[in-house]
């Protein structure tokens, strides 16, 4: 079958990136986190990213997700471009369409489940009840419970429902994995999996795990700023049926 042309309107893309550069200053010192990245995501799209420490992946994420700004290029979110949004733009940007999920969970302990999902409810515009996203990580038995009486796995799935709550059109997760054992990272991923294939969210993963690329629609290889390669899977694969 031959591969969708990118760009139309049968095969929109929710990112597109050209030249984009990122310089951190650190008093006499530059570094070049990001080299003229020139990237295209589409709708829908479950999208892997590896490469090295440091080859710059969180820092594409973070610029895409109006959480950092880029040193030159151009970066777009449909027809609007990031890179041109003045800050309380980026605010709105980041608040309305990005979900975010890190390696660590960042959850108020003195908040139960529920609550921690409710803070991110209460303000966005148009929200999940905060039951149904933690149903949907499979948590629907622990809402009532604090985080101190979680565990990292399911404190990691509290977090991914708080980010999906607020149906965010992207979710963007920088190593959620990272600091978990690999049957509870399981878990974890297959809530990912599942809730961005029921909610159609596109979704962009950061992880040192290459196995994880066979749970991608789309795997982008990153060195040293820039991105080395991008592949393409048929289907992409359940996170348990994958071999770790
Ligand atoms: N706020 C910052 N100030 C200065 N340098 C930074 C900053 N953030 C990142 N860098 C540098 O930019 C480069 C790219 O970092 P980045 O975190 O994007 O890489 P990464 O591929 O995500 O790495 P890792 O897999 O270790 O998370 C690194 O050399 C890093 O030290």
């Amino acid at each position: 079958m031959p591969m969708p042309v990118e760009g139309t309107p049968e095969f929109p893309m929710i990112f597109r990136t050209r030249d984009l550069t990122k310089v951190y200053r650190t008093g006499e010192t530059e570094v070049h986190a990001l080299r003229g990245v020139d990237l295209n995501v589409a709708e829908g799209t479950m999208a892997v990213l590896l490469g090295p420490s440091g080859s710059g992946k969180s820092t594409l994420l973070n610029i895409l997700g109006g959480l950092d700004t880029a040193t030159s290029g151009r970066a777009f979110f449909r027809q609007r471009e990031i890179t041109a949004m003045a800050e309380a733009d980026l605010t709105r940007y980041r608040r309305e369409m990005v979900g975010f999920v890190f390696q660590f969970y960042n959850l108020m302990p003195s908040l139960t489940a529920r609550e921690n999902v409710d803070l991110v409810t209460e303000i966005a515009s148009r929200p999940m009840a905060s039951d149904a996203a933690l149903e949907l990580v499979g948590l629907g038995a622990r809402m009532d419970h604090f985080p101190a009486q979680l565990s990292g796995g399911e404190q990691q799935r509290v977090a991914i429902a708080r980010a999906i709550a607020k149906q965010p059109d992207v979710l963007l997760c920088d190593e959620p994995t990272g600091a978990l054992d690999s049957a509870t990272g399981v878990v974890v991923l297959e809530a990912l999996d599942t809730v961005t294939r029921e909610l159609g969210t596109t979704a962009m993963l950061i992880t040192h795990n290459a196995v994880l690329a066979e749970m991608a629609d789309m795997v982008i290889r990153f060195a040293d700023g820039r991105v080395q390669e991008v592949t393409r899977n048929a289907t992409r694969r359940r996170p348990r049926e994958l071999s770790w």
